[in-house]
């Protein structure tokens, strides 16, 4: 009797190859938890701020290691240096005379990815990393198999994430009720705005042009916000979060707001909504309801001149760029990984164009835009522009409804790589829209 599943045909060499796989992928968590130790040690400071690529006893003295553990630095720096965070030099020192021996002394500096991590540097990814890899998010992990066996029923007010089954509560309570993982939170989504949000006004400038209002839904402590309200002057921009996440917030310039509230009960009016890192939190019933406020708000602004639209900054999963011919499997494998993030955490989840597309329908709305990449050249602006012409021809349609994605899926490591391809091959965006 033969075995199943092909197992009968494998050769040696293919199960030992199998079980490599196994193998590899049972250990990711080591690659993140290295990662975490990095940061918590601040190794890139320490070989930043030392001027010049450092030796491992320079950088030994720097940590704070203690004398006992010292020896264990150079395998933590091996693991770190194979994955691309620091680069490893060998620096032949010689003796004073010929009789003396060579001495190869190895001398490890930053990479463009440990130049995230700069504590002081425009685009700390670090606070990040550290909530990422908290135990709040990464123990409800181990309850996922019993949580996938357990009766979720369908009332949507009672639903269970793992992260509820851990904490006891859902993941926004939480952030509201402990202040360690509230501020643990709000200081991740800082980073990350700070980030996209130059990327955002220096390349995706076309966006808000003729913008009068916007308001950032769901915008946390306004660091997206922010740099849209310097970027723009004449756009008055409201930062819109839970009451308890603005309180007490104010607006460093005179078209910067904070305004409290429910995003399911009533958004205020303006021009354009964002919502960035917002959709993906939410099932589709839940998201159906906020975009149906958005549309709400939208269609109530005055002093559009037509302009009206919803700027959505999140990811479209298993896009591939088909100019490139190429299966990007790194960048998908991180977008399903953050799916299975929110699996874990809310009940959102990670959307395909034709699951966008599904939700943006049951919101009344009638375009969207894709655009899967930050790089807008000067043609890029061009069929922004040429899109805003044919949602004003079809004003008839109940208003003019426009619903832009900014796709994130190449901001892990490969963002600017790719702006400058597409830039040196003059090529578009790929771009998706329903009429
Ligand atoms: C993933 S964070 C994104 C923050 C910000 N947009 C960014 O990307 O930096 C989601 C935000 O939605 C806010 N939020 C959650 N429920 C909300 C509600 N019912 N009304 C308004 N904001 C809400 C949270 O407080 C949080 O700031």
């Amino acid at each position: 009797m033969g075995l199943s599943n092909g197992e009968v045909g494998a050769t040696s060499h293919e199960l030992l190859g199998a079980q490599a796989q196994i193998w590899n992928h049972m250990f990711q968590f080591i690659n993140s938890m290295a990662l975490k130790c990095a940061v918590q040690l601040g190794i890139p400071d320490v070989i930043h701020n030392h001027g010049q690529p450092i030796s491992l006893s320079e950088l030994i003295a720097a940590l704070n290691v203690h004398p006992s553990r010292a020896h264990f630095v150079s395998r933590l720096m091996r693991i770190l240096v194979h994955s691309d965070f620091f680069a490893q030099h060998h620096h032949v020192h010689r003796g004073c005379d010929d009789m003396e021996e060579e001495e190869a002394v190895v001398l490890y500096s930053l990479t463009p990815t440990s130049r995230l991590l700069l504590k002081d540097g425009p685009s700390n990814t670090t606070p990040l990393i550290l909530m990422i890899l908290d135990p709040v998010l990464t123990t409800p992990f181990h309850l996922m198999g019993a949580w996938l066996q357990m009766n979720g029923g369908d009332d949507p007010a009672t639903i269970c994430t793992p992260f509820k089954m851990e904490n006891g509560m859902p993941f926004w309570d939480l952030a509201a009720q402990e202040p360690r993982f509230g501020n643990l939170f709000d200081e991740a989504m800082e980073a990350d705005s700070k980030l996209l949000g130059r990327e955002v006004v220096e390349e995706c400038g076309g966006v808000f042009e003729g913008l009068k209002s916007l308001v950032d839904v769901g915008g946390g402590t306004g660091t997206m916000a922010k740099a849209i309200a310097n970027a723009f002057p004449s756009i008055n921009c409201i930062v819109f979060d839970q009451p308890h996440v603005v309180a007490n917030l104010l607006g460093s310039t005179h078209n910067l707001g904070f305004v409290g509230g429910d995003m399911f009960v009533e958004i205020p009016p303006a021009n354009a909504i964002l919502l960035k890192w917002i959709l993906h939190d939410w099932s589709d019933e839940e998201s159906v309801k906020i975009l149906k406020k958005c549309r709400e708000a939208i269609l109530l602004s005055k002093n559009d001149e037509g302009n009206k639209k919803i700027i959505i900054i999140d990811i479209v999963v298993g896009h591939v760029d088909k100019k490139e011919k190429m299966v990007d499997k790194k960048s998908i494998e991180t977008q399903l990984m953050f799916d299975m993030l929110m699996m874990s955490t809310v009940t959102g989840k990670e959307r395909s164009e034709s699951e966008w597309k599904k939700i943006f329908l049951a919101a009344g709305f009638t375009h969207y835009n894709i655009t899967h990449t930050f790089g807008f050249s000067e043609e890029e602006n061009v069929i922004l522009k040429k899109c805003r012409e044919v949602i004003f021809l079809s004003k008839n349609e109940g208003g003019n409804k426009k619903i832009i994605i900014i796709d994130v899926v190449v901001l892990w490591g490969m963002l600017i790589t790719r702006r400058r391809w597409w830039m040196r091959n003059q090529l578009t965006p790929s771009s998706g829209s329903i009429c």
